[in-house]
């Protein structure tokens, strides 16, 4: 069985709304509300953990959802520092060997048949596993006069997504070591790899967007209206 810990404590800058991206209606719901539904939507999945900016005031103070526990608590300045606060709130019931999904708050589209697959081939994995997308496009690097130099090759090239699945005492310690280091980690699976660790990519829906501009949550609104 598995909790999730919901990285939530970002101020949504690149949005630049006059409240932290997460709180915004989206269907007619809280952005942040289809992310936790998303994910504690499967069976498997007990609570969530919701981390929290310090004197974060839109919170609506759910304490459950489903019938299942959310917790809260307070995050950091950086995201990295934000899910080691959540992975070390967890209940003590949650063992360090327990798998955790860290997904993160400003991803309301997540598919169901998505975290099932990932559930399913993660917990079969020693490391464990992370939702991505193949990179399709053709990539460019660019110069700092924004002109075109050269193209990346995109072979083996994958987009993260989330939700990451993790153990609990694995993903804790590699967080903390990283952080320690100063190397400033943007997801739980960079965390892993710089331990020589190899998660496994799980192919996971290219609408599992993350709401960083405007345009994405007109994107999301699309979406979530689809039938899916
Ligand atoms: N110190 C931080 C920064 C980000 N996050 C969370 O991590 C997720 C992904 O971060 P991002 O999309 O960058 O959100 P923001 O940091 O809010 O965006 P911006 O960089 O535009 O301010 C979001 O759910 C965000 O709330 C967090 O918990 N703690
Ligand atoms: C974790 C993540 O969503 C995977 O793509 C991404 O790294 C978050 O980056 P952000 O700059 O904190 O939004």
């Amino acid at each position: 069985m598995s909790w999730a810990v919901l990285p939530a404590a970002g101020r949504g800058l690149r949005f630049g709304a006059g409240l932290p991206k997460q709180y915004l209606e989206l269907a007619g719901r809280p952005l942040i509300e289809h992310s936790l539904r998303a994910v504690l939507d499967h069976d498997d999945v007990d609570g969530a953990m919701v981390v929290l900016a310090a004197g974060d005031r839109h919170w609506p103070g759910w304490r459950e959802i489903g019938g299942k526990p959310v917790l809260v608590c307070t995050g950091g300045a950086e995201r990295a520092e934000s899910v080691l606060a959540g992975l070390r709130a967890l209940p003590a019931t949650v063992s360090e060997d327990q798998w955790v999904l860290v997904h993160d708050a400003a991803r309301p589209c997540l598919r169901r048949a998505d975290l099932a697959r990932l559930l399913a081939v993660g917990r079969a994995d020693p490391v464990g596993a992370l939702l991505a997308a193949p990179v399709r496009d053709t990539l460019k690097r660019a110069d700092h006069l924004g002109k075109s130099q050269a193209t990346e090759p995109r072979e083996w090239l994958w987009r993260a997504l989330t939700p990451q699945l993790f153990r609990r005492g694995g993903l804790t310690r590699a967080l903390d070591a990283a952080l320690r280091a100063g190397v400033a980690v943007t997801d739980e699976a960079m965390a892993m790899e710089r331990l020589g660790l190899r998660p496994c990519l799980v192919e996971g829906a290219e609408d599992n967007i993350k709401v960083t501009t405007p345009a994405d949550l007109a994107l999301a609104e699309f979406i979530l209206g689809k039938d899916r």
